[in-house]
C-alpha cells in the first residue's frame, strides 16, 4: 500500500501519532480501572467479594482478548484496519460505561439513588466486555504495528520506539490515576447531586476517543503490512500435518528429520515451515515468563494490602495504602531513560555482550529480590502487630468506669489495677474477680479465641458488662473507634462522616471505620454538647470513656480518656520503596526487552500473535497468583513472599539455561532469503546460504539451514 514517508531525527513521523494513541489509550484504560471498584461497592452496591472477583475477571480478560485481535489482525483485517474498528468497540465500551454511571437515568422517585438497578449492571457489564475486547484487541496490534514503521536496518531507533512506548503507556496510566479518583470524588447530577462516577468514566472515554482521532489522523502516513490470508489457520493444519506425517513414518525406516516440524514439507511451502519454527521456538521460551508476572502483578494486591498495615505520613503529606502503587509508573518515566542511556551503553563499553535475553534474566533476578525487600519489610511489620489470642486462649482488658480499686484473682495470683490498658491472656474458661472494700466477687467467663473489655460500673454492685472487642487489623488503614458511656444519661456521639448514634447510659457503641487524620466528635446530651479533637494514624483501635463526671462545654476533651485497642501502624511506608525500585527495574529490563524481542524475533506475517503471546504470559500470571496463594497457605504473609521469591529464582536458573540455546535470528533476513531462492533448486541452495555469523545477540545465519531444511 502506498503511503507518505518522513523521517524526524531518523524516526519515521507516523511512529509520533503511534505512540500518543497508546498514551491516550493507556490513560482510559488505567482511568477507568482505577474507579471501578469504588463503583462497583458504592453505585451498583455489590458486596465487597463481588466486586473484587468482577474486578479480576475483567483484567484476565483484557490480557486474554490480545489472541484474538492478533488473529484478526494478522489473518483478516490487517493491523491497522483492526486497530481502527476495535478502537471503536473499545471506545463505544467506555461511553457505556459512562452513561451506565449516570444515576438520574433510572432515579424516578429523586432520591439520589438508582431505581433500575438491573440496568445499570447490565450496561455496566457490557461496557466492560466491550473495553475488554478493545483494549486487549488493540494491545498487541499496536505494539506490532510501531514496530513495522520501521526498516531492517534500523534495529537500534526500533528499540528506542520500545522504550518510549513503555514511557507513554506509563505517563498516561500515571496521569489517569491520579486524575480519575478526583473526578469521581466530586458531586453531580440533575435532580440530585451523587458522586460523579459518570465524570470518572467519561474522560477515560473522551482520551479513547482522542486516541482514536489522533491514529486516523497519521492514516496517511503509516507503513501497512498486508495480511497474508488465514495464517492461523493455515499454521494450524500445518502443524496438524507435520504430527500426523510423523506418526505415520515411526519406523526406523525412515530417515531422521532435523526438527519435527521438516515433516510438513510433503505439503507445505518450507517459507511457512520456517516461520513456524521460528514462532514455536519464541513461544517454547514464553513458557517460564508468568513467574515474572506472577511477581509483578502482586503489587496491586499483596503489597497494597501490606501498605495498609503501614504509616502513611510523609511530613504534611498523607499517601493512602492504594497510591503507593504510583511509585511504579513514576520510576518507569526515570529508570526507563537512564537504562537507554546510562546502564545499557555503560555495560556494553565495558564489553559485556548484554544480549535481550540476558536482560529479562536480570529482570526477573531483580523481581526476586523485590520479594525479599518485602519479606523483610512484612518481618518488620509484624513485629509490631498486636498478638491476638489463639482458638484457645483469651484476652481480657478492664474498664473501671469508678474510682474503687480492682482486683483480680486468677487461683492464688493476684492484679490490682484501676484499669488495663493492656489485654491478658488467659488459658481458663473462667476467672473470678474481687472488687473494692467490701470485696464484691464475680465469677467471669471467658470466650475462647475472642478479645472483650469488662466494664465495671460506677456501682459495682450493678450489673456488670462485657464487650466483644475487634481481633483483627482494621482494613485499608482505618481506624475502629467506639465509644463507652460512663454518665447516667444518654450521650449522642458523632463526626460528620458517621454516627456513633445515641448510647444509653453505661453502654457502649459499636465499633465505627474512620480515615487517618484529624477528627472532631461531637457528643451531645440533651442541649449540652462537648468537642472532643483527635489524630488517628493508620490501623488502630481506640476505646474512647465518657466519665460519669464530664461537665459539657469548651473543657470536656480533658475529661475523654482513650484506651488502644490496637496500636497504629509504625512500620513507614517509605520502607515499601526499595521494593518498588526492584520490581520496577525488573520490569524496565524484562517487560520493555520482552516487548521488543517479541518483535524482533517474530516472523512478518506473525509480528501480532507473538505480541500477543508475550501478553498471554501476564494473564497466566495472573492465574499463578491466585493458585499459588490457595495451596501454599503460607501461615505468615513473609514466608509467602520468600517462596515466591524462590519460586522465581527456580524459573530464572531454567529460563536462563534455555536462553543459553537460543539463537537469534533475524526473520527478515530468513524470509528474503526463501523469497529469493523461492525459484531455484533446493539442493542448491542450501551451497548458496551464506555461513556468516553475527553473534551479539543479532543474527546467527549459519542457523540459516535449520529454518530452510531442503
Ligand atoms: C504488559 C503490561 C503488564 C505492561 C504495561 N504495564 C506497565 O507498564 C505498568 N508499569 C503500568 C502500571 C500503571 C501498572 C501495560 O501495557 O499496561
Amino acid at each position: 500500500t502506498s503511503f507518505i514517508f518522513k523521517e524526524v531525527c531518523g524516526y519515521p513521523l507516523s511512529i509520533f501519532f503511534i505512540v500518543v494513541n497508546e498514551f491516550c489509550e493507556r490513560f482510559s484504560y488505567y482511568g477507568m480501572r482505577a474507579v471501578l471498584v469504588l463503583y462497583f461497592k458504592y453505585f451498583l452496591r455489590w458486596d465487597d467479594d463481588l466486586a473484587t472477583s468482577i474486578y479480576h475477571t475483567f483484567v484476565a480478560l483484557c490480557y486474554l482478548t490480545p489472541i484474538l485481535g492478533a488473529i484478526v489482525a494478522d489473518s483478516w483485517l490487517g493491523k491497522f484496519k483492526t486497530i481502527i474498528y476495535l478502537s471503536i468497540v473499545y471506545a463505544i465500551g467506555q461511553v457505556a460505561m459512562a452513561v451506565s454511571a449516570i444515576h438520574d437515568i433510572t432515579d424516578t422517585d429523586r432520591d439520589g439513588t438508582p431505581d433500575n438497578m438491573t440496568f445499570h449492571v447490565v450496561l455496566s457489564m457490557v461496557g466492560l466486555f466491550l473495553i475488554a475486547l478493545g483494549t486487549g484487541g488493540i494491545k498487541p496490534c499496536v505494539a506490532a504495528f510501531g514496530g513495522d514503521q520501521f526498516s531492517d536496518h534500523q534495529d537500534r531507533q526500533r528499540r528506542t520506539f520500545f522504550s518510549v512506548f513503555y514511557l507513554c503507556i506509563n505517563g498516561g496510566s500515571l496521569l489517569s490515576t491520579i486524575i480519575t479518583p478526583i473526578l469521581r470524588a466530586q458531586d453531580c447530577g440533575i435532580h440530585s447531586q451523587q458522586k460523579c462516577y459518570s465524570l470518572a468514566f467519561g474522560v477515560p472515554a473522551a482520551l479513547m476517543l482522542v486516541a482514536l482521532v489522533v491514529f486516523i489522523v497519521g492514516s496517511g502516513m503509516y507503513y501497512k503490512a498486508e495480511p497474508q490470508g488465514n495464517i492461523m489457520l493455515d499454521v494450524c493444519k500445518c502443524i496438524g500435518f507435520a504430527i500426523k506425517n510423523r506418526y505415520r513414518h515411526r519406523s526406523n525406516q525412515y530417515p531422521k528429520r532435523q526438527h519435527w516440524m521438516d515433516w510438513a514439507e510433503e505439503k507445505y511451502d518450507k517459507l511457512l515451515i520456517a516461520q513456524i519454527k521460528m514462532v514455536l521456538k519464541v513461544l517454547f521460551l514464553y513458557i517460564p515468563l508468568p513467574m515474572f508476572w506472577t511477581l509483578f502483578d502482586q503489587k496491586g494486591s499483596r503489597w497494597t494490602l501490606q501498605a495498609t498495615t503501614m504509616n502513611g505520613y510523609f511530613g504534611s503529606l498523607v499517601i493512602q495504602p492504594d497510591q503507593m502503587q504510583t511509585v511504579n509508573p513514576i520510576l518507569i518515566l526515570t529508570l526507563v531513560p537512564i537504562m537507554d542511556s546510562v546502564i545499557y551503553p555503560l555495560i556494553n563499553k565495558c564489553g559485556l555482550n548484554f544480549t535481550p535475553l540476558k536482560r529479562m534474566t536480570v529482570g526477573m533476578l531483580l523481581a526476586a529480590i523485590a520479594f525479599v525487600c518485602a519479606a523483610l519489610v512484612q518481618i518488620e511489620i509484624d513485629k509490631t502487630l498486636p498478638t491476638f489470642p489463639s482458638t484457645s486462649q483469651s484476652q481480657l482488658k478492664l474498664l473501671n468506669m469508678g474510682s474503687e480499686t480492682v482486683t483480680i484473682k486468677i487461683f492464688n495470683d493476684f492484679f490490682v489495677l484501676q484499669a488495663s490498658n493492656e489485654y491478658f491472656t488467659f488459658e481458663a474458661g473462667q476467672i473470678n474477680i474481687s472488687v473494692g472494700h467490701p470485696e464484691v466477687r464475680n465469677t467471669i467467663s471467658l470466650a475462647k479465641g475472642q478479645r472483650q473489655t469488662l466494664l465495671i460500673p460506677l456501682t459495682i454492685t450493678d450489673e456488670w458488662l462485657m464487650t466483644d472487642d475487634i481481633t483483627s487489623k482494621p482494613q485499608e488503614g482505618n481506624n475502629a473507634i467506639r465509644f463507652v458511656n460512663g454518665m447516667k444519661t444518654a450521650v449522642n456521639v458523632s463526626i460528620p462522616a458517621a454516627n456513633f448514634g445515641l448510647i444509653e447510659p453505661f453502654s457502649y457503641s459499636n465499633y465505627s471505620l474512620i480515615k487517618n487524620g484529624k477528627v472532631t466528635f461531637t457528643l451531645w446530651s440533651g442541649s449540652q454538647s462537648c468537642e472532643y479533637s483527635t489524630d488517628f494514624g493508620f490501623g488502630s483501635s481506640y476505646t474512647f470513656f465518657i466519665p460519669s463526671t464530664l461537665v459539657f462545654g469548651p473543657n470536656c476533651q480533658e475529661s475523654i480518656t482513650a484506651a488502644e485497642d490496637i496500636k497504629p501502624n509504625s512500620v513507614h511506608m517509605a520502607l515499601q520503596i526499595p521494593q518498588y525500585f526492584f520490581i520496577t527495574a525488573g520490569e524496565v529490563m524484562f517487560s520493555v526487552t520482552g516487548l521488543e524481542f517479541s518483535y524482533s524475533q517474530a516472523p512478518s506475517n506473525m509480528k501480532a500473535v507473538l505480541q500477543a503471546g508475550w501478553l498471554f504470559t501476564v494473564a497466566i500470571g495472573n492465574f499463578i497468583v491466585l493458585i499459588v496463594a490457595e495451596l501454599a497457605k503460607l501461615p505468615k504473609q513473609w514466608a509467602e513472599y520468600v517462596l515466591f521469591a524462590s519460586l522465581l529464582v527456580a524459573v530464572c536458573f531454567i529460563f536462563s539455561i534455555m536462553a543459553y540455546f537460543y539463537t537469534y535470528i533475524d526473520p527478515a533476513e530468513i524470509e528474503a532469503q526463501f523469497k529469493k531462492n523461492v525459484n531455484e533448486d533446493d539442493e542448491d541452495n542450501k551451497h548458496k546460504l551464506q555461513k556468516t555469523e553475527r553473534s551479539n545477540g543479532k543474527i546467527n545465519v549459519t542457523k540459516l539451514s535449520y529454518y530452510n531444511m531442503a
